[in-house]
């Protein structure tokens, strides 16, 4: 189901729901990007600027699950540069542990929801969306909004 796939990953990447990561200190001196990190600095990665990154996403704002899939419609590859820039479990050594339960939990919750619901906002009105007035913390959210859900098979 390479849409569905590929909404998921949309989703992590528009949502970014923990947008700098955990923060990490540097165990040694060394150098990254041309930056030279002493030991003990704190660091804080931006997961959310990567992900709303214009130079890398063209249209960062508009949630478009297409970008994750190929002429073929089928989902980009682990090395697509767009994957590769998709961080929202981290990376490397600490990566999340659970990020494999995460997404398998991800399809199977909105695939059995899509599946009997249907979606909309409260009848007359939409979901305003601004991803700068999220609300912060260590996972973002958004504020409250209400949505009415109607079983399918009414
Ligand atoms: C959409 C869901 C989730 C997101 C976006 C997410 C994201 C993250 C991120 C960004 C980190 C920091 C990685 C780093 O330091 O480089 C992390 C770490 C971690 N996550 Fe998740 N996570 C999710 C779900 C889960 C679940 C379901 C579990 C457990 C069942 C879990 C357990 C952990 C643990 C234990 C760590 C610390 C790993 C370490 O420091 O070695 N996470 N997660």
């Amino acid at each position: 189901m390479p849409y569905t796939e590929a909404t998921i990953l949309e989703a992590h990447r528009f949502l970014t729901v923990v947008p700098f990561n955990i923060p990490h200190i540097a165990v040694r001196n060394s150098t990254i990007g041309g930056y030279n990190i002493k030991k003990g600095s704190q660091i804080w990665l931006n997961i959310w600027g990567l992900h709303h990154d214009e130079t890398i996403w063209g249209d960062p704002e508009n949630f478009r699950p297409e970008r994750f899939l190929d002429d073929n419609d089928r989902v980009l590859t682990a090395e697509h540069r767009f994957r590769k820039c998709l961080l929202p479990f981290g990376t490397g050594r600490r990566v999340c542990v659970g990020k494999n339960l995460a997404n398998n939990r991800l399809f199977l919750f909105l695939c059995s929801m899509l599946q009997r619901f249907e979606f909309n906002p409260e009848d007359g009105k939409t979901v305003e969306w601004d991803s700068k007035q999220m609300r912060f913390g260590l996972a973002l959210s958004h504020k409250p909004y209400k949505m009415r859900f109607t079983p399918r098979n009414k």
